[in-house]
């Protein structure tokens, strides 16, 4: 039976009020209420189902905003929000104006430190906790809380090993529900299996060695055992460890049975917890899939073909490798720096190496795409998705940095395909043999094109094509964001659609300059249009191109201009950094 509880909580102050024998029937009606938005809102759900009780327990014994939260990824972070002020707004959770589906520092003074990408928080929370210890606060607590999949990442383990050696108000809240987005992967999830089956520390603990107090592992769920045990490492001084089992999804059957369906299910029936039904056959595929189905047909005849995933095998559609080819096709775990180097590694071998990372995850791993793939010329094949605006994921998770992080390094190739078709022969063409690493990157989207799987064929490196042809001004784009200047254009007036041409650049590098050539002697009005920042990207390209010709165009580059996008859907956020198809409109009647 409820007791509206959760309606009478403002702040963890009215939460500490409630008599502890009360707060299983908070933590029940906290999951209907996630439920009930998330089935209609969307966003991560079995995470922050995962953890009702624990954010009770963690708000219920800590002086927060004291005493410093800090959640790893934050994805699961929905009931710390909604208890710490934040339960009338959190039906605009990842909307345009909305509130974040992160912790944000500027949102709540709760939310102490902004994430999004994982195994941070050990790293961040123990930072605050020397920063105590600077300050004379000997009684504030610092707690960070991280899932199975996150602490196996190699940031997590830095952070560990420098706990260790600390004598912090640290305390380390391992949630352990053996899976991430897919299954967790290493050896690490082996030895807390382990710990699991035997209901016991290992004689050898690993947290232990290095220097943690260990508890564990308990039941997660157990309301009263987590309240009890949180009090008690309260008054434990020095770096620890509280090992929790927890279900990803529970409360929600379907949540529980199908974890990885659920980790961010979209639209579904909050009372069944079914999903919405979608009819996507007659779509054109997600540029994921051409992905994940390409690099299977590429396999099938060429044994040397590899494939890697840091712990998105469902995300980049690896997954359908793995199922194939479970030899060659490697989920290596929220480890995008090991997967560059490992895929170098085995590149030096004479393999032929698929590294798909998410375009903003890659910017984890840049060194070891400096240091041990562009500096040694080893030709990588890296595939990197949900390059772009990615929509409700939001400021942490947009791929607008690549092009220009990747444009200044030498010895490689920048290739953004326009369609499914050109994905597909870019892979093929990369397989054939290149002489340096390849950087493919593509949106979080549908391709345009239902009959995509055609015969390879093989496209020339560097080499852009005109779209359309004009005679007074032109729009240079990059890949699939030409969809938006040729909608633009098709929008104007026939008179006025003559004089507007479009050109594909496709590479960034290398930069096809026959046709800078050919443009800069033709128009005298020049537009770059790319899904990206401007500055490092083809904009800054295409103008240093102009001026070390001595070429007098008039160049406007259109992207994003320095600023951090927030969240909202792709059309929003385009529309907002002025690339929208309307954006785009409007800046050609000008030309
Ligand atoms: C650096 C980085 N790589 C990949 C991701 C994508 N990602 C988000 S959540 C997640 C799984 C996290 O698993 P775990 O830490 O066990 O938390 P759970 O979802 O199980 O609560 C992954 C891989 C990310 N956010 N950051
Ligand atoms: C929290 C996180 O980092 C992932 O869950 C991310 O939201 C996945 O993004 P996609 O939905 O684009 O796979
Ligand atoms: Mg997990």
């Amino acid at each position: 039976m409820l007791e509206n509880l959760l309606n009478t909580i403002r702040s963890p102050e009215d939460l500490r009020e409630i008599p502890e024998d009360k707060l299983p029937i908070l933590a029940q009606e906290l999951r209907e209420f996630i439920i009930n938005i998330v089935a209609t809102k969307e966003g991560h759900l079995g995470a922050s189902l995962g953890v009702v009780e624990l954010t009770i327990a963690l708000h219920y014994v800590f002086d927060t905003p004291k005493d410093l939260l800090v959640w790893d990824v934050g994805h699961q972070a929905y009931g710390h929000k909604i208890l710490t002020g934040r339960q009338e707004i959190f039906h605009t959770n990842r909307q345009l104006g909305g509130i974040s589906g992160f912790p944000k520092r500027d949102e709540s003074e709760f939310d102490t430190f902004g994430v999004g990408h994982s195994s941070t928080a050990i790293s961040a929370a123990l930072g605050m906790a020397i920063a105590s210890k600077l300050k004379g606060e000997t009684e504030k607590q610092h707690i960070a809380i991280v899932g199975d999949a996150s602490i196996a990442s190699g940031m997590a383990f830095e952070a560990l090993n420098h706990a260790g050696v600390t004598d912090t108000n640290l305390l380390i809240v391992l949630n352990d529900n053996a899976i991430g987005i897919d299954p967790s992967v290493g050896a690490l999830k082996n030895y807390l299996t382990k710990v699991k089956t035997n209901g016991e520390p290992t004689s050898d603990n690993i947290f232990e060695a290095l220097n943690l107090d260990y508890t564990g592992p308990i039941d997660g769920h157990d309301l009263n055992l987590v309240i009890s045990e949180l009090k008690r490492l309260k008054n434990v001084s020095g770096p620890k460890l509280l090992h929790l089992i927890t279900k990803k999804g529970k409360g929600l059957r379907q949540a529980e049975e199908n974890q990885v369906v659920y980790h961010a299910p979209g639209k579904f029936n909050a009372l069944t917890g079914d999903l919405n039904p979608k009819n996507e056959n007659a779509l054109p595929p997600k540029f994921q899939d051409v992905f994940g189905k390409t690099i299977v047909e590429l396999a099938t005849t060429n044994e040397k073909i590899i494939g890697i995933t840091p712990a998105m095998p469902t995300g980049s559609s690896l997954k359908f490798m793995m199922d194939e080819f479970p030899d060659r096709a490697f989920d290596v775990g929220i480890a995008e720096q090991h997967a560059v180097t490992f895929a170098a590694g085995l590149a030096t071998q004479g393999f032929t190496v698929f590294c798909n990372i998410y375009s903003t995850f890659l910017q984890r791993a840049y060194d070891q795409v400096i240091h041990d793939v562009c500096l040694q010329k080893i030709p990588v094949i890296f595939c990197l998705d949900r390059a772009g605006i990615v929509g409700e994921d939001g400021a942490t998770h947009h791929g607008i940095f690549d092009l220009a992080y990747l444009n200044c390094i030498p010895n490689l190739i920048i290739f953004a395909p326009r369609n499914a078709v050109e994905l597909r022969n870019i892979m093929y063409t990369a397989v054939q043999g290149l002489e340096l690493p390849i950087f493919i990157r593509y949106p979080r989207a549908r391709g345009s094109i239902l009959d995509w799987q055609r015969t390879f064929e093989k496209i020339e490196i560097g080499k852009a094509e005109i779209l359309k042809e004009g005679t007074e001004a032109v729009i240079i784009c990059l890949g699939p964001i030409s969809k938006n200047a040729l909608a633009a254009i098709s929008l104007l007036s026939t008179e006025k659609q003559q004089t507007i041409g479009c050109i594909d650049m496709r590479f960034l590098k290398p930069l096809d300059e026959t046709m800078l050539h050919k443009v800069f002697n033709k128009y005298n009005n020049v537009i770059t249009l790319e899904d990206g920042t401007v500055k490092g990207g083809l904009g800054t390209s295409v103008v240093s191109f102009a001026a070390a010709h001595n070429y007098t165009a008039k160049i406007e580059t259109l992207g994003i201009q320095d600023v951090f996008p927030e969240h909202g859907t792709v059309d929003e956020l385009m529309d907002m950094v002025g690339i929208s198809i309307e954006k785009i409109k409007q800046r050609l009647l000008k030309s």
